[in-house]
């Protein structure tokens, strides 16, 4: 325990931009036409060997041109699940022994390998794999998940600092152990810095891990398990099992050694896990830790004061960058009549017709492809149920064309019933839903969107008049855990807005946060008495 340790200061890294005729630009587009061109096979990692799954194959493909294949993985079988959970529970004694400076170099060794010579293929991967622009890919792959590192290893010192007091006579300590037996990180396909700080925070603690990322994102966590080897990390710490993830649950969620899930994913995924947990929870050693940062349903509520430029910016960015396959996205948004009126409406609906979406290789494109087969169809079904509602009118978009990629084209929707399907469910694409109402309604429309959806992940209030920006964010304060005023709801930056949400978007214990770290420690208190009393009697007996 070397808690006096001092760590480099963190800093943000910057995002590059891409500009035509830039080297890095150059470079990027080098390396998207290197990893296009191979069809690789994508194995599991267990005890730092790599062999392919037993189970059934599955292709990646880049989502913009489903029948171009970027590499196959496989399902991992119970075989494989018990292979990497005995794994885990062998490296941990190795692991948990290194001092945490040992531990924090690798990781900090990865972040700057990542701002560096792996910066390309981490981008490459993420664009052709999950359908990111090179901004959206540079954002997630290079600049979060190297500002989770840094800025991970700054606040875990600042936790293991953490000591109690001592009276005269008496040293108390805590010793920040790690937990007893394996994390399973499981990560969504959305967010490539997400999949890799799940199974990396736990393990800067002295956790060893099974990390189950998503098939889809399968390409890009392929290259985030070979970065965190070529940082230094020892076989076993983390085990990356691969596929769907069925029967690696069934064998790490029975397992009497599980310490705790560090999950990133849908709702019904989470409670699933919480369920097989709860069945399990008489033959645990101990009680695991359940960390789950889920879905959202997150909204914008603009005030007739709103700064019109700044709405129209913030709703365009927000529900339509990246195919609005952010937690975070404006699904819903509230608007008043006056604003809606006096031009938003045609100005929101010429912006979203004019947005491209099409190949993230042609970087003139604003987005690319939602991510499969399974999403295109959650898709065209709430198309067709909004278009089909009397209540809801299409303003944009509202048509999806999978010929070639699995493309939905932005769609913006009035819908007068502020209850509606598309008010409370996510669908996780590039679809807005408004409610306009008469601006004398505002406080009544607040109170409704505070609770309408199930979700408390983010939501944004734009006004310019100080009291309503004051009483909005008060009513609410239990609706979002990301709450921003006079900005869109995405684009949380690691280490100036800790993200998370709570009621059904998840347990809020704020990726990239001191908050999360603490999940993954168990401290033991050690009372040292450098005199121990030798009677037993106490003054008051006489
Ligand atoms: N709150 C946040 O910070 C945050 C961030 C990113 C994404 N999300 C949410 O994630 C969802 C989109 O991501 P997704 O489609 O990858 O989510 P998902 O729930 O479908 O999948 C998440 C992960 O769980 C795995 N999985 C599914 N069933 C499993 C099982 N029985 N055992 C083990 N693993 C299993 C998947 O293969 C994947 O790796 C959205 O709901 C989005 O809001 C939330
Ligand atoms: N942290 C990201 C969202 C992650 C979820 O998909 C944001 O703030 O936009």
């Amino acid at each position: 325990m070397d808690a006096v340790l001092s760590v480099p200061e963190p800093r943000n890294e910057p995002v590059r931009d891409y500009a035509p005729g830039s080297a890095e630009r150059d470079s990027l587009q080098r390396r998207l036409g290197e990893l296009a061109a191979e069809r690789r096979d994508l194995p599991m990692t267990i005890g730092g060997a790599q062999r392919m799954g037993a189970g059934a194959a599955i292709d990646v493909v880049q989502p913009h041109r489903h029948q171009h294949v970027l590499g196959v993985t496989h399902n991992a079988t119970n075989a494989d699940a018990l292979a990497a959970v005995t794994a885990a529970k062998q490296a941990a004694p190795m692991w948990r022994d290194l001092s945490f400076a040992d531990r924090a170099a690798v990781f900090l060794r990865a972040a700057d390998l990542l701002s560096g010579p792996w910066r390309d293929t981490l981008n490459a991967a993420t664009m052709l794999g999950q359908s990111k622009t090179a901004v959206q890919a540079e954002i997630d792959s290079a600049c979060e998940l190297i500002d989770f590192l840094r800025f991970n290893v700054a606040f875990a010192r600042r936790l293991l600092a953490e000591q109690p007091l001592s009276s005269p006579g008496v040293w108390n300590r805590f010793d920040h152990r790690p937990l007893e037996g394996f994390v399973y990180a499981i990560t969504p396909f959305n967010f490539t810095a997400i999949a890799g700080n799940l199974p990396a925070a736990p393990a800067l603690l002295g956790n060893t891990v099974v990390w189950k990322p998503a098939p889809t994102q399968q390409l890009a966590a392929h290259f985030t398990m070979r970065l965190f080897e070529a940082a230094g990390l020892p076989p076993g710490v983390i085990n990356m099992v691969t596929g769907d993830g069925i029967a690696v649950s069934e064998v790490a969620l029975a397992d009497p050694d599980l310490a705790g899930i560090h999950f990133t994913g849908s709702t019904k995924v989470f409670q699933k896990l919480w369920r097989m947990v709860g069945e399990n929870i008489a033959n645990y050693r101990g009680y695991p830790r359940l960390v789950g940062e889920t879905g959202g349903k997150d909204f914008v509520v603009a005030h007739a004061s709103a700064d019109v430029d700044a709405l129209h910016t913030a709703l365009i960015r927000g529900a339509y960058e990246y195919q609005g396959q952010k937690c975070s996205a404006a699904s819903r948004a509230y608007v008043p009549r006056s604003l809606w009126n006096g031009g938003l409406r045609d100005r929101l609906a010429a912006t979203a017709d004019g947005l491209a979406y099409g190949d993230v290789t042609d970087f003139t494109n604003f987005g690319g492809a939602v991510i499969d087969a399974k999403a295109f169809a959650r898709h065209t079904t709430a198309l067709d149920m909004i278009s089909n509602d009397p209540t809801c009118r299409i303003v944009a978009g509202g048509t999806a064309d999978d010929s070639v990629g699995y493309f939905v084209r932005p769609t913006l929707f009035e819908c007068d019933d502020p209850a509606h399907d598309s008010f409370t469910t996510e669908y996780f694409g590039p679809i807005l839903g408004v409610h306009v109402y008469d601006d004398a309604r505002y406080d009544e429309v607040v109170r409704q969107a505070e609770s309408i959806a199930p979700y408390a992940l983010t939501g944004a209030i734009f006004a310019t008049d100080r009291r309503v920006i004051d009483q909005t964010s008060e009513v609410l304060r239990y609706a979002a855990g990301n709450f921003y005023v006079n900005d869109k709801p995405t684009g949380a930056v690691v280490g100036q807005q800790p993200f998370g949400g709570a009621r059904a978007s998840g347990t809020n214990d704020k990726a990239g946060s001191w908050h999360n770290l603490v999940r993954w420690m168990s401290p033991r208190t050690v009372k040292e008495t450098f005199v121990p009393p030798t009677d037993h009697r106490y003054p008051h007996m006489g």
